[in-house]
C-alpha cells in the first residue's frame, strides 16, 4: 500500500475547456498560425488578439511561464472568453542561455529575425574558438480563463545552430535549428514535420491531455 506523507499537496484537478471560442493570445502571425494548425483537430474556435485587436502587453516577467501567464490573463481580462498564451524563445548553451526570453526583442522593433539570427551567431563566435553551437528552445504554453483560474505547459526541443541560415519555413530563428539528430533545420521541414517535434507540439500535448 502507498502511503501519503500528511503535507503531500492534494493533486490539483485540471479544468476542461468547455465549448465557445478561444482567444489565441499572440501578436506574432508565425506562432499563430501554428497554434491554429495544433488546434484544428480539436474544433475549437479561435480569434486571434490581432482581430480582437487587443494590446500587446508589456512582457515584464523572468521566465517564459510568467510571461505567457501575463499575455494569458492581459487577454482573458479584456475578452472575456478563454485566450491561450504562448511565451517562447531560443536558449543558446555558450551565451548561458540567452537570447532566452529576450529572443523576439533581440530581433529590434522591426522584428528583422534576419538580424536577431546574426546577433547568435556573432555572440556565439565572440565566446571564442571552440564556442559550442547547442541550443534548445522553450515554449511555455498559459490557457487563462476569465475567472482567472490558468494552467501552465511547457515544452523543449533541443538542437543545435547552424550557419549561414537555411530555408523558408517557420519563422523567428527556424532557419538556423538543426533539431537534435535531424539533417535539415526548421526553416526547412514542412509544418507538419516542425509540429511533430516542436517544443511548441510538445506543451501543446501537454495542454491537450489535461484541458480536453
Ligand atoms: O518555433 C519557433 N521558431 C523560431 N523562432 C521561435 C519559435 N518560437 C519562438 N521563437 C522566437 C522568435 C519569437 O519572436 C520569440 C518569442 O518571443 P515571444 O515574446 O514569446 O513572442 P512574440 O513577441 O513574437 O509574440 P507574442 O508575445 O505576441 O506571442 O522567440
Ligand atoms: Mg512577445
Amino acid at each position: 500500500m502507498i502511503a501519503l506523507s500528511d503535507d503531500a499537496a492534494p493533486p490539483v484537478p485540471h479544468r476542461k475547456l468547455g465549448p465557445g471560442r478561444l482567444v489565441i493570445a499572440s501578436h506574432n502571425q508565425g506562432k499563430v498560425r501554428e497554434i491554429g494548425d495544433l488546434l484544428r483537430p480539436y474544433g475549437i474556435e479561435t480569434v486571434s488578439a490581432a482581430e480582437l485587436d487587443l494590446p500587446e502587453p508589456e512582457e515584464t516577467g523572468t521566465t517564459f511561464a510568467a510571461n505567457a501567464e501575463l499575455k494569458a490573463r492581459a487577454a482573458a481580462d479584456l475578452s472575456g472568453l478563454p485566450a491561450l498564451a504562448d511565451d517562447s524563445g531560443l536558449c543558446v548553451e555558450a551565451l548561458g542561455g540567452d537570447p532566452g526570453i529576450f529572443s523576439a526583442r533581440w530581433a529590434g522593433p522591426s522584428k528583422d529575425f534576419a538580424v536577431a539570427m546574426e546577433k547568435v551567431h556573432d555572440a556565439i563566435l565572440a565566446t571564442g574558438p571552440d564556442a559550442g553551437r547547442d541550443a534548445h528552445f522553450v515554449c511555455a504554453l498559459s490557457l487563462c480563463w476569465p475567472d482567472g483560474h490558468i494552467e501552465t505547459f511547457e515544452g523543449r526541443a533541443d538542437g543545435t545552430l547552424v550557419w549561414p541560415p537555411r530555408g523558408e519555413h517557420g519563422f523567428g530563428y527556424d532557419a538556423m535549428f538543426l533539431p537534435l539528430g535531424a539533417t535539415e533545420t526548421y526553416g526547412e521541414i514542412d509544418p507538419d514535420a516542425k509540429h511533430a517535434i516542436s517544443h511548441r507540439a510538445a506543451a501543446f500535448n501537454l495542454l491537450t491531455a489535461a484541458v480536453f
